[in-house]
């Protein structure tokens, strides 16, 4: 695996990071795929809010002149003659208005039906005379479309020129108005803003445009008073519009062409005046397919009146505001980002909820900002996003879970073969602190004996005396290094078993399944154990159960048996510590009649009786190196031959192995088979000892007791809680086995109707006879070398740990071992491989007493090279041994006789 995958395995931020941006590219794509509907789908919530808000007010210096059906009646249906315009604009003129609109592109000529040119120069000398007068004009490409060449130049109408085109968005709704129109020479204002400008009197040259907004320069912006105004624009210079009501019409102040008319008629002047005083005012005089575009509350409207909700969003400064590309770039990723992290920290409904929590409160956000700052935020992408991110999440959740496991092992198995290597440092500087300190002593004594040689020795002495400082030191920092790889080796493999947290809804039945099997637990660690239990049973795939002794690997053994396809075929289970090495293959594949002495009949072996059914390699662990290559045989293609048998035999079998040895160590160390480690780890289920999960010991205490009494016809006997709490405090090296027969003892030996702590017999308790008398067995002086032994094996021939466990000091521990090595060597007749073998008892120590014994050998080779004699040598190596118990000092005689003799 690369580092980078490694990295991203490990890391829920870089995860969350990486899936964050993926997720938007992902809601990028799809928003491309459908432009339209996405867009419609981003603009909902502000759609929304236009319709459903209460309407701001509209300007109070606003005023719409509008074509009715009367109008229509009185004037003509069509076009009209444009001097019916010239003496509107020269009326409301007189009457006041700051700016007047029109709909008459002047720069296309009326038809001359219509008073032509005549008509034209009338409207023309009207408009120029009336102030502000904004007309919209043809722009370039639209004139070359329609034909009519425009009036070539109305140089003096340019300041009123300008364009009453909407901008439609990619689903065809208004929201938005562009405040300017084309570029360079051909660029217009729209009509709302030249008659904005007309209103605060600033001239549209003056009018400043920077990216992301417009500023108008010292406005006249009511009241007498003088200010800039600024407007926000994106990036393409267009205002989101600020609707005065649903019905686009309705709340604007307006008129019809026909009483403005009759007022001209009737020179009522005071009513024209305060109709129009002081007011842009928009005169729509132009007929008009009806209707023209849509807007947010789905109502179709006219440019016109687009125009004069522009007008009336300028007028009123009333901004909606819409963040930059980049802020909504960055908005969505921040959510994105979040809610990636919720549902990849937590695989299960946690991180749902928390990432629809974190989804639903920006959705709140979005709407308290859009409500009360004007603030429109993104709303499809993030939302797509983080979708995509709650539905992405537990499916990535569990390939990143199975990738970190793989990722766990490998590093415990790097940690183990780092452990491996310092184990044998410190077996190297062991040794050579022993050899230094022999060596020392040696040249003590020789220092005391001879006199000449006095300077010499101390000279020796003192340089032995450094180096053994120097060996000691580095010896202590192997053992710290050693003892911190344990510790890495301790959390990899506890974070191997949390790495896939079970759901609180599985919890109940699970427990109930386990009681099913047999299996009595609370535990959370069991029960995701026999959640996998459960789904591997089904399929046909080798199981391997670790755990140490009395933890329930048989029992979980047969579980998997039970809840799988073959549970009523056999279940064979074979101790394969308690096979004898000679009838190994005897016992598992069977034999023919008269293949060996006493083999009278044809037999099957445990693989032949397990047909069809399951086979239980229990105590896999303990299984020499040449038994594991003939069982790998059978596990590749499930054939083999039985003892004496010609042909082969095969079986379909499912194979379940268990061992409370460390087999990755063991493939580490060398005395377990690495093909045959990875044929057994189909699926590999580990309980965890009974003091890593003590809330278990009184579920299992009452069901020991309930069995208990079932089998001596009694009622049940209750454990006092003095019982209890010292049954919690135990540490029960035999587990689930242990404390079980200890139960039952109690229960048998218990005189009143309550099991007391006395009762239980549990070490450290003064009633106790269970208390193993190891310290008094094992003084120094004593000769219990097995005992000795034992220890030793307990603490992996750990020297320092075996003398504190004894109560010894090092040294005396050595020079245990080493006469034990040399007794040994001499027993096998020098066969270091047998000598160590014997010594280790267990394969997994074979690697380490082996070491052990070839320095030993090795010292004692040194010691003796330089003599010629048999009897000279053994005067040194007396002085040299001096410290090895005298019983053992034998063997070293036997040893450097044999190997004089040898030489000779
Ligand atoms: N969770 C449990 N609930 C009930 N009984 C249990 C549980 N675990 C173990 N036991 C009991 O403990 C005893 C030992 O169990 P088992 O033989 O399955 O352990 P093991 O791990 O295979 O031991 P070993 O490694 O020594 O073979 C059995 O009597 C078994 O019923």
């Amino acid at each position: 695996m690369s580092t980078a995958t490694r990295l991203f395995v490990r890391n829920v931020w870089l995860q969350a990071l990486v899936m964050a941006l993926c997720a938007l590219l992902v809601s990028q794509l799809i928003w491309t795929a459908a432009p339209a509907t996405f867009h419609a789908i981003e603009w909902a919530p502000y759609d929304t809010w236009i319709r459903l808000r209460p309407h701001p007010a509209p300007d109070p210096h606003l005023l719409l002149v509008t074509r009715d059906p009367a109008g229509d009646h009185q004037f003509g249906a069509g076009q009209w003659d444009r001097s019916l315009a010239a003496t509107l604009i020269t009326a409301l003129h007189d009457a006041g208005a700051t700016a007047i609109g029109i709909d008459i592109p002047l720069d296309l000529p009326s038809p001359p039906n219509l008073g032509g040119a005549v008509s034209d120069a009338l409207l023309i000398e009207a408009a120029k005379s009336a102030g502000t007068v904004a007309y919209p004009a043809v722009l370039a490409p639209a004139i070359d479309q329609e034909g009519p060449s425009p009036m070539m130049p109305p140089q003096h109408l340019v300041p009123g020129k300008s364009t009453l085109q909407p901008v439609l968005d990619l689903d065809r709704v208004v929201r938005r108005g562009l405040l300017y129109h084309g570029s360079g020479s051909s660029e217009l204002p729209s009509l709302g803003l030249s008659l904005a400008a007309g209103v605060w009197q600033v001239p549209l040259e003056r009018i400043e445009r920077r990216s992301g907004s417009i500023r108008l320069p010292h406005a006249q912006i009511g009241g007498g008073a003088t200010g800039d105004v600024t407007i926000p624009v994106d990036r393409q210079g267009r205002l989101l519009l600020n609707f005065t009501g649903p019905q686009s019409l309705a709340p604007i102040p307006s008129a019809t062409i026909l009483d403005i008319f009759r007022l001209i008629e009737q020179k009522d002047n005071d009513r024209l005046v305060a109709l129009v005083n002081g007011k842009a005012v928009l005169l729509t005089t132009q007929p008009r397919p009806q209707p023209e575009r849509t807007v947010p509350s789905g109502e179709d409207t006219t440019d016109m009146l687009l125009q004069a909700q522009l007008l009336h969003t300028l007028l009123t400064q009333d901004w909606i505001r819409e963040l930059t590309p980049w802020q909504r770039g960055v908005l969505a990723f921040v959510l994105s980002v979040g809610v990636a992290w919720a549902a990849f920290r937590w695989t299960d409904w946690r991180g749902i909820l928390l990432g629809s929590g974190l989804l639903l409160v920006y959705l709140a956000v979005a709407v308290i900002s859009l409500a009360l700052l004007r603030l429109v935020l993104p709303f499809v992408m993030p939302v797509t996003a983080a979708l995509l991110l709650l539905v992405a999440g537990s499916l990535l959740g569990q390939i990143v879970a199975t990738r970190r496991l793989v990722l766990l092992e490998q590093d415990m198995l790097s940690v183990q073969q780092q452990l491996v290597a310092v184990r044998e440092a410190l077996i190297y500087q062991e040794t050579a602190v022993e050899s230094l300190e022999e060596d020392l002593e040696s040249a003590r004594t020789s220092m005391s004996h001879s006199a000449s040689k006095a300077a010499e020795s101390a000279t020796l002495a003192a340089d032995l005396q450094r180096m053994l400082a120097e060996a000691q030191a580095q010896e202590e920092a192997t053992r710290q290094r050693m003892d911190a790889l344990e510790g890495q080796l301790h959390n990899l493999r506890a974070a191997t078993i949390s790495a896939a947290p079970l759901r609180n809804i599985e919890q109940e039945q699970l427990r109930r399944e386990c009681e099913q099997s047999g299996i009595v637990t609370n535990d959370p660690a069991m029960l995701t154990m026999f959640r996998d239990l459960k789904k591997g049973a089904r399929s046909p795939v080798t199981v391997l159960i670790t755990g140490e002794a009395g933890t329930g690997k048989e029992l979980c053994a047969r579980a998997v048996h039970r809840l799988s396809p073959r549970a009523a075929k056999p279940f064979v289970a074979v101790n394969m510590a308690a096979i004898s090495p000679e009838l190994f293959e005897s016992e598992l594949f069977g034999h023919v009649r008269g293949s060996f002495t006493g083999a009278h009949a044809d037999r099957k072996g445990y693989f032949e009786l397990a047909h069809l059914g399951t086979i239980f390699l229990d105590e896999i662990g303990d299984l020499r190196l040449d038994h594991q290559s003939k069982l790998l045989r059978v596990l590749q293609d499930r054939t083999f031959y039985r003892v004496g048998a010609t042909s082969p035999t095969t079986v379909d079998v499912r194979i379940v192995a268990a061992t409370n040895k460390d087999l990755q160590r063991g493939v580490s160390e060398g005395w377990f088979r690495e093909d045959l480690y990875f044929r057994l780890k189909g699926l590999v289920l580990h309980l965890p000892p009974l003091r890593e999960r003590t809330a278990d010991i009184p579920l299992l205490a009452e069901v020991c007791l309930r069995e208990a009494a079932q089998k001596s016809h009694q009622p049940p006997m209750p454990l006092s809680g003095e019982a209890l709490e010292a049954l919690t405090t135990q540490s029960w090296k035999g587990n689930v086995r242990e404390l079980r027969q200890c139960l039952e003892q109690a229960v048998a030996l218990a005189e009143g109707a309550l099991i007391t702590a006395s009762d239980l017999r549990l070490p450290g308790t003064s009633t106790s006879v269970a208390d193993t008398p190891t310290a008094a067995a094992l003084l120094p002086d004593s000769a219990g070398d097995l005992a000795v032994l034992n220890q030793l094996r307990r603490n992996r021939f750990d020297m320092q740990a075996t003398a504190r466990a004894l109560g010894w000091d090092r040294s005396t521990v050595t020079q245990r071992l080493k006469g034990l090595c040399f007794q040994a060597l001499v027993e096998s007749a020098g066969d270091q491989a047998k000598a160590a073998s014997a010594l280790a008892g267990a394969p997994s120590l074979l690697r380490t007493v082996e070491l052990k014994l070839m320095d030993y050998r090795a010292h004692l080779m040194d010691t003796i090279a330089p003599f010629a004699d048999v009897e000279e040598a053994l005067v040194d190596c007396k002085r040299r041994f001096k410290n090895l118990p005298e019983r053992h000092f034998r063997f070293v005689e036997t040893l450097v006789r044999r190997h004089f003799e040898s030489q000779a």
